[in-house]
């Protein structure tokens, strides 16, 4: 079956892209310090590239956590909230950190794909099954670089915040 795409729904999933070079010195008591605090990525969807040093951490559950596995030239895809909203939560934002490394210096390289900052993302209602209620219907990304800041999380992911938030829109 042929389907094409709409580019009025791809600019909503990927419409704005953005590059961050991450450098993490290498740090003789990793105990002591944090790579990179847990969260979420606000993005649609995140790809990332990283040397062969590890240190990423993704959250199974409560209280246990994975280390993402090292495989030469791979690349990881974390789901963003963006998704978890648009999907309605079939596709869960995935809760990360990263653990500073004892033994060498570590570089990664993630390219956040998000809707852009002016657009409003709704739950692509086809998708949702009648049973299963939306939990956010509308939300403007423009503002979820604020919602995710640490003031506003006070340890919620960007989206338990929203589902407050979005009642305002
Ligand atoms: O350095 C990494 O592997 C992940 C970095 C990260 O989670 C981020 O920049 O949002
Ligand atoms: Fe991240």
């Amino acid at each position: 079956m042929e389907t094409s795409l709409n580019s009025t729904k791809e600019s909503l999933l990927l419409g704005s892209k953005r590059i961050n070079l991450n450098y993490y010195p290498i740090c003789p008591d990793p105990e002591l310090t944090v790579g990179v605090g847990r969260h979420s990525d606000v993005s649609t969807l995140t790809v990332l590239l990283q040397r062969d040093i590890g240190g990423l951490y993704v959250r199974r559950d409560n209280d246990s956590w994975i280390h993402v596995p090292l495989a030469n030239g791979s690349i990881v895809i974390n789901v963003g909230d963006a998704l978890q909203i648009m999907s309605n939560g079939r596709y869960m934002s995935i809760e990360h950190c990263v653990i500073a490394n004892g033994s060498d210096n570590r570089i990664s390289v993630p390219i956040f794909i998000n809707p852009r900052p002016s657009d409003k993302i709704f739950l692509f209602l086809k998708h949702c099954p009648a049973e299963r209620r939306p939990c956010i219907m509308k939300f403007c990304t423009g503002i979820m670089p604020s919602i995710s800041s640490e003031k506003h999380l006070m340890g919620r992911k960007t989206t338990d915040v929203a589902k407050i938030w979005c009642h305002l829109f």
